[in-house]
Parts: C-alpha cells; sequence; structure tokens
C-alpha cells in the first residue's frame, strides 16, 4: 500500500516505522501549510498534523479520490462537513479519538460501566487525562470520547467541561507532564468508595499500529466507518 502521510511529527514518523515494517511504502510527506500536494501516487493518507490544518488536508484527498484515515484531534467542529464532502466525492474516511486497539477495548469497558453506574446517585463522575507538554488541544480528544459515551449512557448529565464544578456536567481535568504518552482515567467516587478504570499508552507505537491497521481496512473502500468496523473485521475469524 502506498501512503501519504499528511503531519510528519511525533505521531507521522512513528507511523512510517510501523507502516514500513508491514511492507508498506511513504508516497509523500505534508509537514506545512502548502496545499498543492501531489497525490496521484498514494493508495490512502493518514493525517495526524495540527488541528487548524485538518479540515483543509482531509478535503484536498477527499477531492483526489484518496481514501483518509484521520487521527488529528481538535477540528470536530467541521467533522460533519468532513463526511459530507467525503460522500460527495465517493471517497472514504474514518477518524478516531484513539487508534490505540486497547484504548478502544477501554472505550467499551468504559460504555458498559456507565450503563452499571447510571441510577447511583451517590456516585460521581470525574475524568483524568494527562498528556506531554507538547500536545496543542485541551482536553484530549480521547477524553472528549469517554465523556460523550458515559453521557448517551446517563441521560441526567447535561454534557462535559473542563474542570467543571456543575453537577450535571462531567468536569474533565487536564494535565501536562513531559513525555507522559497518554493516560486516561474515569472514576466514580463516593463517600464510601471509589470506582475506577485507567488506560495508560507506555509509547506511542499503539497508536500508530491502530491506523495503518485501519488505513489497510480503508484502502479499497468507499463510505464513513469507525474503529469499531476495523476491529469487528480484525476478529471476524
Ligand atoms: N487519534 C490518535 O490515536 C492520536 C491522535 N494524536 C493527535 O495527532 C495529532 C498530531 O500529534 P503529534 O504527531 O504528536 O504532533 P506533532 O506536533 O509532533 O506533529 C504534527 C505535525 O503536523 C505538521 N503540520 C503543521 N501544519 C501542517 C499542515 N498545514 N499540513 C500538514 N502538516 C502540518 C507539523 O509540522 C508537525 O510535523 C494531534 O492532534 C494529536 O492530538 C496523537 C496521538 C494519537
Ligand atoms: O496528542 C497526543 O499525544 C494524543 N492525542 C490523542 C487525544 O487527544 O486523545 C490520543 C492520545 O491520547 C495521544
Amino acid at each position: 500500500m502506498k501512503i501519504a502521510l499528511l503531519g510528519y511529527g511525533r505521531m507521522g514518523k512513528t507511523i512510517e516505522e510501523i507502516a514500513e515494517n508491514r511492507g508498506h511504502e511513504i508516497v509523500l510527506k505534508v509537514s506545512d501549510g502548502i496545499e498543492n500536494y501531489d497525490l496521484t501516487k498514494a493508495d490512502v493518507a493518514i493525517d495526524f498534523s495540527v488541528p487548524d490544518a485538518a479540515f483543509k488536508n482531509i478535503t484536498i484527498c477527499f477531492k483526489a479520490g484518496v481514501p483518509v484515515v484521520s487521527g488529528t484531534t481538535g477540528w470536530l467542529d467541521d467533522y460533519e462537513k468532513a463526511t459530507k464532502i467525503c460522500s460527495e466525492e465517493n471517497s472514504a474516511f474514518i477518524y478516531a479519538s484513539n487508534f490505540s486497539l486497547g484504548v478502544n477495548v477501554f472505550f467499551e469497558l468504559n460504555r458498559k460501566l456507565a450503563g452499571m453506574m447510571q441510577g447511583l446517585e451517590d456516585y460521581s463522575i470525574e475524568i483524568e487525562e494527562i498528556h506531554h507538554t507538547k500536545k496543542l488541544d485541551a482536553p484530549s480528544g480521547t477524553a472528549i470520547s469517554l465523556a460523550e459515551q458515559i453521557i448517551h449512557e446517563n441521560k441526567q448529565l447535561k454534557g462535559w467541561q473542563l474542570d467543571s464544578a456543575d453537577e450535571n456536567k462531567i468536569p474533565i481535568h487536564a494535565k501536562r507532564i513531559k513525555d507522559v504518552p497518554g493516560t486516561h482515567v474515569v472514576s466514580y467516587d463516593s463517600n464510601i468508595d471509589t470506582i475506577e478504570i485507567k488506560h495508560t499508552a507506555k509509547s506511542r507505537q499503539g497508536f500508530a499500529l491502530g491506523a495503518v491497521v485501519a488505513a489497510e481496512y480503508l484502502q479499497d473502500k468507499t463510505g464513513i466507518y469507525s474503529m469499531k468496523d476495523v476491529l469487528a473485521d480484525l476478529f471476524k475469524n
């Protein structure tokens, strides 16, 4: 598979290493605002860039007929617009706030636990995320996904907010500590006990592997997919 990398920073470089180890070829690396890059050799594009650039780069690929895997966080106000353009161009798209297979298992645990805890009013919920100090957005895309999954299960909750003091909103606490690849904790606290689930990434390898596996899944498809589709396909046997 021939891959265009949109964003060649920490993630782009890790994806390059994993993709090459799986027999793929990197045919383009884009790491600045130049928009007239040549996508003709690419079977698929993988976007791990910056919030301000993601939407533009993704739509350039759709218009060139190149499927896109995007992991960039902090641009999702434009997600619906992106999926509309993808459909109009008969292209293919997967976005995930976190491509790690472990985090996608963690998402399932989170949904299940949220369903079990709803109605237990003595517990208050909070989410903590810890990332490296170079991260541009807060809270993390993964923490937002976790919050949205909980809200979907618990209709009493009215949303999420950074460090919220409103009991109807999930407080998300974002911490920045040098070199931390990504840690997420969901906790339910009462006067009697605390229940916590936690995912700790030990490196960026898991995110990058998941993105390459998603690109392998997407390369000959059209339509909008998610990591649930990728995992279902991976584990179908
Ligand atoms: N979904 C997931 O599994 C994961 C998502 N991320 C997200 O991926 C994104 C990238 O993360 P990192 O690689 O750590 O950041 P980084 O800062 O190391 O890399 C970003 C790269 O994008 C480049 N860039 C800037 N303007 C650009 C443009 N107009 N077009 C293309 N590239 C441009 C920068 O030069 C830089 O090389 C962030 O939004 C981060 O939150 C990170 C890890 C996992
Ligand atoms: O910026 C990062 O590094 C990460 N970003 C993603 C997010 O915002 O959730 C995923 C991962 O936690 C690493």
